[in-house]
C-alpha cells in the first residue's frame, strides 16, 4: 500500500490563514503591527530565494518586513552593528540573519548577539536552553513545523520510537528534543553510526536531515513509519529532492513528507508565528518568555 503524502503546502495556508486573523486582531485591538528585520549576506541563491519567499509569507499574513542586504565582504563588527540597531528598534519584533553566513563571520557570535525576546529563529542559546527544559521559548521553526506536521496526522507520538539522522543544531538535535517532550523514545543517528539501516529499520517515525540526494532507501525503513524528509538537495538537472528516495520509500511508509512541499513551507510558517508571538509578547505585560 502506498503511503499518505503529508502536505506541508497545505497545512501552511491552514496555519497562515490563523496567523493572519491574529495579526489582524492585534492590529486593531493594541494597533501593533508585527514586524521581522531579516539580515540577507551575500549571493547565494538558495539564501536570496528563501528570503524572498519569507518577505512573501510575512506580506500575505500582513506582518511587516525590513529586509537589509549586505555584500560578503561585510565586517562581523559591522553585522553586530545592525543587530544592535534591531535589538533597539521597539517597532522590530523579530531579528532574523540568513544562514550559512560567510567563512570569516562567527555565526554563533552573530546568533548570541540577537536579543533573546527578538530571536524568532529560536537559535539563541537562551532560546535553546528553555526548550531543553520545557520553558516557554521561541522554538526553531523547521523542528517546530515537523512536530506541527506529525501532530495534524490522527497518530499518538507518545511511546513511539523516532529516529532522527543527522544532529544540525538548526534541525536534528532541536527535532529529537521537541520529540522527546511529546514522550517519544528518541535515538539520534550521523556519519559515524555504525550500521545505519539496522537502527533507522526500528522506527516508527523517521526524520531523515542528512543533506544528501534520495540517501535514504527503502531498505532503511520500517513497514508503516511515518517518514519525514527534512532535505532539500538540487539535482544537476535543476529538480530539488529530498533525503529520501520518494518512490520507492512512500510504497513502504504509512506516511510521507514530498520535496518539495513538505518541510518547508512549514519553516516559513512558524517564523510567522514566532513573529506574532514575539509582537504578542510585546503587547502583553510580561514582555518575553522569562519575565
Ligand atoms: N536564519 C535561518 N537560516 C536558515 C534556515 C532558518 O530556518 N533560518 N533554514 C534553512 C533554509 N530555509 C529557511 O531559511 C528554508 C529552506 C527551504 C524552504 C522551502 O520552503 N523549501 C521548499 C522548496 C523551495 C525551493 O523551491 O527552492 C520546499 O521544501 O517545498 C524554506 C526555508 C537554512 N538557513
Amino acid at each position: 500500500m502506498s503511503a499518505v503524502i503529508v502536505s506541508g503546502k497545505d497545512l501552511a495556508v491552514e496555519k497562515r490563514a490563523f496567523i493572519k486573523e491574529k495579526v489582524s486582531e492585534l492590529h486593531m485591538e493594541k494597533s501593533i503591527q508585527p514586524c521581522l528585520a531579516v539580515i540577507l549576506v551575500g549571493q547565494d541563491p538558495a539564501s536570496q530565494s528563501y528570503v524572498r519567499a519569507k518577505q512573501k509569507a510575512c506580506e500575505e499574513a500582513g506582518i511587516k518586513s525590513i529586509l537589509e542586504e549586505y555584500p560578503s565582504s561585510i565586517t562581523q563588527e559591522e553585522l553586530l552593528n545592525r543587530i544592535t540597531h534591531f535589538n533597539d528598534d521597539a517597532s522590530v519584533h523579530g531579528i532574523l540573519v540568513q544562514l550559512p553566513l560567510p567563512d570569516h563571520i562567527d555565526e554563533l557570535a552573530v546568533i548570541e548577539h540577537i536579543s533573546p525576546n527578538k530571536d524568532v529563529d529560536g537559535f539563541h542559546p537562551v532560546n535553546i536552553g528553555r526548550m531543553m527544559i520545557d520553558q516557554k521559548s521561541f522554538l526553531p521553526c523547521t523542528p517546530y513545523g515537523i512536530v506541527e506536521m506529525i501532530k495534524s496526522l490522527d497518530v499518538s507520538i507518545s511511546g513511539k520510537h523516532v529516529v532522527v539522522i543527522g544532529r544540525s543544531n538548526i534541525v536534528g538535535k532541536p527535532v529529537g528534543q521537541l520529540l522527546l517532550k511529546e514522550d517519544a523514545t528518541v535515538t539520534y543517528c550521523h556519519s559515524r553510526t555504525k550500521d545505519l539501516a539496522s537502527i533507522t529499520k526500528q522506527a516508527d517515525i523517521l526524520i531523515a536531515a542528512v543533506g544528501r540526494a534520495k540517501i535514504i532507501g527503502p531498505e532503511y525503513v520500517k513497514d508503516g513509519a511515518i517518514v519525514i524528509d527534512v532535505g532539500v538537495n538540487r539535482l544537476e538537472t535543476g529538480k530539488l529532492c529530498g533525503d529520501v528516495d520518494f518512490e520507492s520509500v512512500k510504497e513502504k511508509a504509512s506516511f510521507i513528507t514530498p520535496v518539495p512541499g513538505g518541510v518547508g513551507p512549514m519553516t516559513i510558517t512558524m517564523l510567522l508565528h514566532n513573529t506574532l508571538q514575539s509582537a504578542q509578547n510585546q503587547a502583553s505585560e510580561n514582555k518575553t518568555f522569562s519575565s
